[in-house]
């Protein structure tokens, strides 16, 4: 798989993080200060890297900050991104059954290296629901995306 990952910090997770996506046989390319010289502002680099997904030049992309916030919201301003910011490997599990989510987003504060690959294994384990409601729920995402969205039914 393809991988787009950016961070807007060097820190050690980050660093473990591309090099156990590597180590799983997964192509990475980074963004931010995992890349010298680039610009490491969290909204810039996550915007980069998850800008990769809808473009098809990536199949996913990580984007980590300090909380993970910044990266979450700046990914999901673009379209086609379905990012999920997850602490644990429920949610990571979750987020791909669920929400089919394309983007993982990580809190370079919280997530340590055992539970950084427990979310990794819990991501790449899960497939997207084939559930009515939650296919329903994930086009609505596209929908609202395209600016094209029903008024919601609340
Ligand atoms: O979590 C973040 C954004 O959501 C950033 O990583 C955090 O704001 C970085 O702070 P600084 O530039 O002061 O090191």
């Amino acid at each position: 798989m393809r991988i787009s990952v950016s961070s807007d910090m060097d820190e050690p997770v980050a660093r473990s993080l591309v090099e156990e996506l590597r180590r799983r046989g997964h192509e990475v390319c980074v963004y931010g200060a995992l890349e010298p010289g680039a610009d490491p502002q969290w909204a810039f680099c996550s915007e980069a890297a998850a800008r990769d997904v809808p473009s098809g030049a990536a199949d996913l992309a990580v984007v980590c900050c300090w909380t993970g916030t910044g990266a979450s919201i700046a990914a999901n301003k673009v379209p086609g991104v379905r990012a999920a910011l997850c602490t644990d490997a429920y949610t990571a599990e979750g987020a791909r059954r669920w929400n089919d989510a394309n983007v993982l987003a990580l809190s370079l504060r919280l997530t340590s290296e055992a539970v950084l690959k427990e979310i990794l294994d819990a991501w790449f384990a899960a497939a997207p629901s084939e559930d009515t409601e939650d296919r329903q729920n994930v086009a609505h995402l596209g929908m609202l995306d395209a600016g094209r969205a029903p008024r919601s039914r609340g």
